[in-house]
């Protein structure tokens, strides 16, 4: 398993091993102890969510839930392959208003861990995409919100315009939010890894 940071410290991107043999692979996809053992104690997930996409250029997000139901996610690819983007929406923090992305597929296992504080968005490169993430606290349709995901600045690789959710469609943008997350300094994983 392999564990690299990326441009927004306190994002990760996770790689589990994959066993192959003649049959095809084998992963442990989550493991509290693999990770401990690396140095990284996540949260307690508490709910695994599962969304199918089918058409290219599905673009799903920037979702957040406030506190006191904020999520962290961690985020893979179960079949085709998508670009998983966080953004930084902490008050005060070095990185706020920074993103970072990273490509998941079925063929690469990549994860991303997105904590608290940060937004979550993805758009799709296949058809019949599905995105699988555990997440840390409990789905809290009052604490749901969203951020345009045209307003960061953020590289979706698009060619066409994106298929979006209504929600998603007229959610505000960055520079109109006022974000419920504070800077609350490094997160204790960072200096271990
Ligand atoms: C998120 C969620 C949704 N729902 C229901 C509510 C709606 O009836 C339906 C679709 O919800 P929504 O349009 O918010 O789904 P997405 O656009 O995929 O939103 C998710 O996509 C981005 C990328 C995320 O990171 C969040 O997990 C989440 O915001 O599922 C539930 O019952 N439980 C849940 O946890």
């Amino acid at each position: 398993m392999q564990i690299q940071k990326t441009s927004l410290p306190g994002v990760l991107i996770i790689v589990p091993s994959r066993f192959g043999d003649e049959r095809g692979f084998f992963s442990e996809s989550w493991s509290r102890r693999t990770l401990h053992e690396a140095g990284l104690d996540l949260p307690e997930f508490v709910q695994d969510n599962h969304s199918l996409s089918s058409a290219v250029g599905t673009l799903r997000g920037l979702h957040f839930q406030s506190p006191p139901h904020a999520q962290g996610k961690l985020v893979r690819c179960g079949r085709g392959r998508l670009f998983d983007v966080a953004v930084d929406i902490r008050k005060g923090s070095p990185t706020y208003g920074k993103w970072t992305g990273c490509e998941l597929s079925f063929e690469n296992g990549c994860q991303l861990w997105v904590p608290a504080g940060f937004l979550h968005g993805f758009v799709t490169r296949e058809p019949d995409t599905e995105i699988l993430y555990k997440c840390t606290d409990h789905y809290a349709p009052d604490c749901d919100g969203a951020v345009a995901w045209d307003s960061i600045g953020i590289d979706w690789g698009l060619t066409d315009p994106p298929i979006l959710s209504a929600k998603d469609a007229r959610a505000p943008a960055l520079n109109e939010f006022d974000s419920p997350f504070t800077y609350q300094g490094p997160f204790d994983y960072e200096a271990r890894l």
